[in-house]
């Protein structure tokens, strides 16, 4: 069956669910789909490289209007499409029941989360689950939330986000050292290394009050913050004036993501819930790729961060990251680890091993492949 996928996040716009659904549908066969999405920077050489269609709509972003159904009704018969896939279910969603064809939604985690627990928007939510043909979740976390909204158990495929494992491995000790040099990081020293959009809800001024107090305990520490967002500059100035061993790398280029994770003995994003639990973590995919990385993780517990961090085995989750103590619990759970060599390669092989089993994209593909039915 030929589908058209409709969404407003995807490549090369950076982030996890473009990343996502990029890494799922670029594994499909290309035939048997076509994208159409919102303009961006740099789209045009990035939709000349895809073996697959890439319409772009003129306006910044698509919303549910009926000139947008029209276009996606038109699309969807030019191409012969059976089945029109949409992301997010709201509010691009709400197009769905006025189509044409059958549709399914995508769902990831705080786009259901938010109007599923706010009266209004979660009527519309549940209208939308409820006519869609199937749901697939990107988690456990979001299909329960997406029942929830709609009052009933939804047929849905649970793919959770994964990695691709060939290009995120672990890397030999001379290939390690290289990296730390090239992005001026301490050769011998110990680096906690966390990659991120920098958003409130990323947890990384617990990071960096964590390893503020970890200064006398661990003086060569360096904590390194890969990513851009708008709470960069409320995080440079906590660590300023904290004084805190912390290097910013900024925005890494797509060809570096694996060096900077191989640098790391550990790594973290200590997710939090917002807005009284609003705002969690549908998954985190960077999880998964450091554990491809061989490099344990300290999660903070938020949605479904613990469905990719297994805790005690592939690294440690942080219960009540928002908690004032969190950031001494942090700084526990980096030394657990940090002075313990064994459970660290420990930790490592197993997220590595896991990666390759539950995580690896091919076999989330099929998956997603058989949901589709292409
Ligand atoms: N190249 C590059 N990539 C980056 C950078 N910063 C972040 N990324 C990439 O952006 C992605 C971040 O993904 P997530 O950790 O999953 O976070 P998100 O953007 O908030 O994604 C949302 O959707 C995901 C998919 O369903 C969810 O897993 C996640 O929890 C969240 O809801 C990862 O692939 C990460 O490598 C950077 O500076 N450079």
């Amino acid at each position: 069956m030929k589908h058209l996928l409709v969404t407003n996040d995807f490549p090369p716009k950076i982030g996890g669910i473009q990343s996502l659904l990029w890494e799922w549908w670029r594994r499909l066969p290309p035939e048997q789909f076509a994208v159409l999405t919102s303009p961006y920077d740099g789209a045009a050489e990035f939709d000349a490289e895809q073996a697959f269609r890439v319409d772009r709509v003129p306006e910044p972003v698509l919303l549910p209007h009926p000139i947008m159904t029209k276009r996606v009704n038109d699309m969807a018969k030019e191409f012969g499409a059976e089945l029109v896939v949409l992301d997010p279910a709201v509010p691009l969603g709400l197009i769905g029941p006025t189509l044409d064809l059958p549709y399914d939604v995508v769902l990831h985690g705080a786009e259901v989360t938010v109007p599923g627990r706010l009266p209004g928007s979660k009527q519309a939510l549940a209208w939308v689950l409820r006519n869609a043909r199937h749901v697939i979740a990107a988690g456990e976390y979001s299909s329960a939330e997406a029942d929830r909204a709609a009052g009933r158990a939804l047929p849905t495929t649970v793919v959770p986000p994964g990695v691709d494992t060939e290009r995120f491995r672990p890397l030999t000790a001379p290939e390690r050292s290289a990296a730390r040099a090239d992005f001026g990081l301490p050769v011998d020293g110990q680096v906690i290394v966390g990659v991120s959009r920098l958003v409130p809800r990323k947890g990384f001024d617990t990071a960096i009050r964590a390893v503020a107090r970890m200064r006398e305990s661990h003086p060569d520490l360096v904590l390194a913050i890969a990513g851009k967002g708008r709470d960069d500059d409320r995080l440079r100035k906590l660590a300023d004036e904290l004084d805190a061993p912390v290097r910013f790398l900024g925005r890494v280029a797509n060809d570096d993501l694996p060096r900077i994770y191989g640098c790391a003995d550990v790594f973290t994003m200590l997710c939090r819930n917002r807005w009284g639990g609003l705002e969690q973590e549908g998954f985190g995919i960077v999880f998964v790729e450091a554990a491809a990385c061989g490099v344990p993780q300290v999660a903070g517990q938020s949605g479904g961060a613990a469905e990719a961090v297994a805790d005690g085995e592939t690294g440690l989750v942080l219960d009540e990251p928002g908690a004032d103590d969190a950031p001494a619990r942090a700084a526990e759970a980096f030394a657990t680890l940090l002075d313990d060599e064994a459970l660290r390669t420990r930790m490592g092989a197993a997220a590595r091993e896991r990666a390759l089993t539950d995580f690896s994209y091919d076999v989330l593909a099929a998956r997603l492949g058989a949901a589709l039915d292409v």
